[in-house]
């Protein structure tokens, strides 16, 4: 097991920003690699996003040493998305079966984590999002199919989407992780229009099912200085809540968003009218 630090920047920052640091603060890449697990801890409210893929051998994680604690769930809640081929995930030796886009939600408390792939040579991807924890909500798996599914976007502006909830207050209760899985429709490349701010919450984004070829440019900073961000499959983009958001693929795409702050309101952002971006 590997982790990583960002610290993060706040808005002034990003003007003495070149490219490489611009990405070394807001992204995350090589998460996923064969046969590891990969933590990057961030300091935008202390979420940890991570990825695993296991192969032959199982893989486990559980001690809390970099956290600063016994166990790393003694002050923590987890979403565990598998993106990938069917696969498991034991928390303290019970084992609950993920398939593709099935989310497990692991509760404070819990103790060794075991993360499986049915098959070797068609392994299961396991995306995670961890945050601080106070209070011990119970172990869940989430089906794709109990996500609660909202469609949007206007075709004619390439922008229709859903976004389905998986860790959220309608579906399936956490101390305060919001997380869920957005795909853009067939011939729509937008994603997260309009671009919004949500001071109380900060966001990561994980891209994936993006072919090898293909990027989305992620957008990002104050409404009137942005920058992007040139994202590949399977990279983490890093969103502070001072920050917007959108972006644009030159293919298809989806992502996993996660987000944690000061509530669970999922409706209190605040568009940002497009005619105001520089
Ligand atoms: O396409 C979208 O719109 C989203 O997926 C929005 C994200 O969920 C988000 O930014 C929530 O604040
Ligand atoms: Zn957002």
């Amino acid at each position: 097991m590997s982790m990583t630090t960002r610290y993060g920047a706040g808005p002034n920052q990003i003007d003495a920003m070149d490219t490489t640091a611009l990405r070394d603060t807001f992204m995350v890449e090589g998460l996923f690699t064969p046969g590891e697990i990969a933590f990057t801890y961030t300091h935008l409210d202390r979420m940890i996003v991570g990825g695993a893929v296991p192969l032959q051998s199982p893989l486990t994680f559980g001690d809390g040493s970099e956290v600063g604690t016994p166990f790393f769930f003694d002050a923590r809640e987890m979403g565990i998305a598998n993106l990938g081929q069917p696969g498991w995930i034991e928390i303290d030796g019970e084992r609950h079966a993920l398939a593709n886009r099935d989310v497990l939600y692991v509760g404070r408390g819990a103790k060794e984590i075991t993360l499986g792939s049915d098959e070797a040579d068609a392994p299961a991807r396991f995306y995670m999002n961890s945050v601080p924890a106070g209070a011990d909500i119970p172990h869940r798996l989430i089906p794709k199919s109990e996500a609660k599914v909202i469609t949007m976007g206007d075709a004619a502006r390439s922008n229709v989407r859903s976004l389905a909830m998986y860790v959220h207050p309608k579906v399936a209760p956490s101390c305060l992780l919001l997380m869920g899985i957005t795909d853009p429709a067939p011939g729509s490349l937008w994603n997260t229009m309009p671009p919004h701010l949500h001071e109380r919450r900060m966001e990561a984004y994980c891209y994936f099912d993006l072919a090898a070829e293909d990027r989305v440019m992620h957008f990002m900073g104050r409404p009137d200085n942005t920058r992007h961000l040139v994202v590949a499959n399977g990279d983490v983009v890093l969103s502070p809540a001072w920050s917007i958001h959108m972006g644009a693929g030159t293919g298809p795409y989806a992502f996993v968003w996660g987000m944690t702050g000061e509530n669970q309101a999922y409706e209190d952002v605040d568009p940002v009218a497009i005619e105001s971006l520089r």
